[in-house]
């Protein structure tokens, strides 16, 4: 559905931060872009939608296929209300009324935003802005989904329904790609891992083969697998 061939990308002309970066993203699939602060996840999460600004290497997005992004710090419209954001996002996927208007009232309704539709989401709290941006994500059924920090701000019962909404997407066939430093919830979500650490890709692959490289036993943990890799050493 998507490869990413990342030859080196960054923010200055001499210096690129990331460096050899090759994965591909199948319809079913969750994989988790996971390292620590400034690792280089939305670097690369910049390069595969094209708003970094250096970049050498190629992103292939198979033909016809829609994308949705949804980034770290909510971006809305400040004079459109929440309802004129789903009508706006609708309106560019060339989705009839019949067909997204029950889609974003089930979404508003998940998301605890029913009743506010009318209301300017820039003045929503911060969760309430990523909440609107799920929203108006989800309701577009795209074929890919590039998610950056995921679990970061929202309240539980919100978390709970994005992980629902994320294995139902999956279930669609959709491809999902998820930034993020919160292991426990990627070890449970994500199918494999691309673990980054200071803008190289030091793993890839499922949780069994992390721990097989690491010489952990069965059943150690994504975050005890990754500090072994990284430290040469168990927590
Ligand atoms: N706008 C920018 N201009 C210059 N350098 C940047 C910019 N954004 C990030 N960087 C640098 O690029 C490197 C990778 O940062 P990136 O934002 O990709 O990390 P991250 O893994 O997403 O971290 P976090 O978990 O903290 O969001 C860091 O060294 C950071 O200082």
């Amino acid at each position: 559905m998507l490869q990413v061939h990342i030859d080196s990308a960054g923010y200055q002309q001499k210096e690129h931060y990331l460096k050899d970066i090759d994965f591909t993203i199948n319809p079913g699939e969750i994989v988790g872009l996971i390292g620590a602060n400034g690792a280089g996840k939305s670097t690369t999460i910049k390069s595969i939608i094209g708003t970094i600004e250096h970049f050498h290497g190629s992103i292939a997005l198979e033909e016809g296929k829609q994308l949705a992004y949804i980034p770290e710090e909510p971006i809305l419209y400040d004079r459109l209300t929440l309802w004129e954001h789903l009508r706006l996002a609708a309106t560019s996927y060339e989705m009839p009324a019949t067909v997204w208007e029950p889609r974003a009232n089930d979404l508003l309704k998940k998301f605890s935003l029913t009743g506010k539709e009318h209301e300017l989401p820039i003045h929503f709290s911060k969760g309430m802005r990523q909440k609107t941006l799920i929203c108006l994500s989800f309701m577009t059924e795209a074929d890919i989904y590039i998610i950056d920090e995921p679990f970061i701000g929202l309240d539980p019962l919100a978390t709970k329904h994005l992980i629902n909404l994320l294995y139902q997407e999956k279930a669609r066939g959709a491809a999902l790609l998820l930034s993020t430093y919160v292991l426990d919830s990627a070890e449970k979500l994500c199918d494999h891992f691309i673990l980054l650490n200071e803008g190289n890709a030091i793993f890839q692959g499922a949780l069994q083969a992390l721990q097989e490289e690491t010489n952990q036993p069965a059943g150690t943990s994504l975050l005890d697998c990754f500090y072994a890799l990284l430290e040469g050493d168990t927590l």
